[in-house]
């Protein structure tokens, strides 16, 4: 199936960002993407001053439009917003089904909270809530959903490996860890043997957040990859993964009596 990643120029302006949501899986679907990703937080310019203004509940306007545009274009939508649910916020992604189903809610399990001194200090915690549940769903394959710094944890891709062929990631990683580790961590998802997909904001160099951009598709070798600026980029996710799961069968190698990661809670999915 072709999965297509959406690079969206996100501004302060929601109803923008919406519309140009609307568009932009229009033209995922014309070239035939049947799984689409949106970026971390595309209704709303990324930032803990922004969350609580941009945040909506689910289902509330922005989902409302992911639902509408899924059933529309008759496929599998996956993006992150930032969720009011009981006074707290959280950032959530949310999977629309081809029928404009609310499959799952994924909330950031692992919230951003570093300090690099001189580069970047960035507290998701001061307004955000973590989830705290691991989320998959079915489409073409098992898809594994984290966002952003979550990518960052690799137990949590060892266990969506073990059912899941395909990870994705919404995130936006910023112009000191973006040329450092994103395609890094990418890409070491060859050794779980599963597709990754990643989908960035478009870079936008007057934000007080800039955004490194550069979404990205692995198979352990970059199949897919955005400049900075806005655009879609497409996967062919194909026979790549039996083929090499037989080649190199590591999943059959393990010393599961020298050493585990366990799922402490099962999540949605
Ligand atoms: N934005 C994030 O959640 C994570 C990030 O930018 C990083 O890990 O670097």
């Amino acid at each position: 199936f072709r999965l297509a990643v959406v690079q969206l120029q996100v501004s302060s302006d929601k109803a923008n960002n919406l519309s140009k949501v609307r568009r932009l899986v229009k033209e995922a679907a014309g070239q035939g993407g049947k799984v689409v990703l949106l970026p971390e937080c595309f209704n709303s310019p990324y930032g803990t001053s922004f969350f609580s203004k941009y945040a909506e509940k689910i289902p509330g306007e922005t989902t409302q439009m992911l639902s509408e545009v899924a059933k529309e274009n008759k496929l599998h939508l996956v993006g992150s917003i930032p969720e009011e649910d009981g006074g707290k916020l959280y950032n959530t992604c949310a999977v629309f089904g081809p029928e404009g189903e609310l499959i799952l809610k994924h909330r950031k399990i692992h919230l951003f909270d570093i300090d690099v001194p001189g580069k970047i200090r960035f507290q998701e915690s001061e307004t955000l809530s973590p989830g705290n549940s691991l989320s998959t769903f079915d489409t073409f394959c098992r898809v594994g959903v984290g966002i952003c710094y979550d990518m960052r944890f690799a137990e949590l891709a060892q266990l969506y490996n073990r059912k899941c062929q395909l990870l994705v990631y919404p995130g936006a990683f910023n112009m000191t860890t973006g040329p450092a580790h994103w395609e890094l961590l990418q890409r070491a998802a060859l050794d779980n043997q599963t597709y990754v997909a990643t989908a960035s904001p478009a870079r936008d160099e007057a934000a007080s957040y800039v955004a490194w951009g550069h979404s990205t598709v692995v198979n352990g070798e970059v199949i897919a990859k955005a400049g900075h600026e806005e655009s879609i980029i497409y996967a062919d996710i194909l026979q790549y993964l039996a083929d090499v799961r037989q080649q190199i069968p590591i999943s059959s190698q393990r010393r599961d009596d020298l050493y585990a990661v366990t799922a402490v809670q099962q999540g949605s999915g």
